[in-house]
């Protein structure tokens, strides 16, 4: 008796819901894990990040980040005497760029809601021309036309909410002012992509273990994942109100610069 036939036409179909059911949980519990953190454990995050953040910035990029954030400062044109915003600051190198932008006849706001990024920020930079704050880059406490320029240093891609982020910082620029937004970017090129997804695994990933931050730096993956690509950002600034919208990919697309004018 050919042992084929000893199977019960049903098992074949028990397999096969089987097969399915397991198949399906899988991508479940995938899709699960690449769910966006909310706004509480972005704060964390960065909290816990904040005493080694500068230092592994400057390792990991080999001190390249300094180069992109200077060309994000010149790109929203502060000049002397203005009044500027560095929103999602952190520890405040885009403020401290600005501040030397504006002068000591300018002034400018550094604002974060990471009470640990912000303590580092204040350690980091005394001038005298500089307003530390703590708040949320969804819900600007300033009046509408307020800022002659302002800059966003990879802070976009950790707000909960893009548009919402980029609706706050239209409002709050005056028109004719300039905003630039400088962050991680996914590159077209499959072998950038690759690239980039290697050097965050095995480069990235494995430094931050040394301080016990595996997790903190492994969000950064999965958050360029979801983060809108350059044609889709430029989109998001013009349905934000703004007059024009240009993004400049950096160091071969993986990272970028959206320039935005009100
Ligand atoms: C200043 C940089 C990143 C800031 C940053 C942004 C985040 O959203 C984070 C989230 C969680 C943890 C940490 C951060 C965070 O540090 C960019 C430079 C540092 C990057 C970690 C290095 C990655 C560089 C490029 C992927 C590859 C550069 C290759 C080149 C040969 C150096
Ligand atoms: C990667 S750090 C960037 C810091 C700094 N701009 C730089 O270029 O290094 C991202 C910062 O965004 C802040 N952030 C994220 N969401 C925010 C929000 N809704 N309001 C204010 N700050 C926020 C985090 O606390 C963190 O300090």
């Amino acid at each position: 008796m050919d042992a084929q036939k000893l199977i019960p036409l049903g098992a074949d179909r028990i397999e096969w819901y089987n097969f399915i059911w397991d198949f399906l949980w899988c991508y479940i519990i995938k899709m699960s894990n690449q769910s966006s953190p909310n706004s509480t454990e972005i704060q964390a995050i960065f909290d816990q990040i904040a005493p080694e953040y500068d230092r592994l910035n400057q390792e990991l990029s080999l001190g390249l980040h300094h180069i992109w954030k200077l060309m994000t400062v010149k790109w929203c044109q502060p000049e002397k005497g203005d009044f500027a915003l560095d929103v999602c600051c952190g520890s405040g190198d885009l403020t401290n760029l600005l501040s030397k932008q504006v002068g000591k006849t300018g002034k400018v706001i550094g604002l974060d809601f990471s009470p640990q990024q912000l303590k580092i920020a204040r350690q980091r930079f005394s001038a005298t021309n500089i307003n530390w704050m703590e708040g949320d880059a969804l819900n600007l406490p300033f009046a509408d036309s307020s800022f002659d320029c302002a800059t966003i240093g990879y802070g976009l891609r950790n707000v909960v909410d893009i548009a919402q982020c980029l609706g706050e910082l239209y409002r709050v620029l005056k028109p004719g002012a300039k905003a630039a937004i400088l962050d991680f970017h996914q590159p077209t090129q499959t072998i950038a992509k690759l690239f980039q997804n290697w050097y965050l695994d095995h480069i990235v990933v494995p430094a931050a273990e040394r301080y016990g931050l595996t997790d903190q730096y492994a969000y950064i993956s999965p958050s360029i994942d979801r983060f809108p690509q350059g044609p889709e950002q430029v989109k998001l600034g013009y349905q934000s109100g703004f007059s024009s919208a240009v993004h400049y990919p950096l160091l071969a697309g993986l990272m970028g610069v959206l320039v935005l004018k009100k």
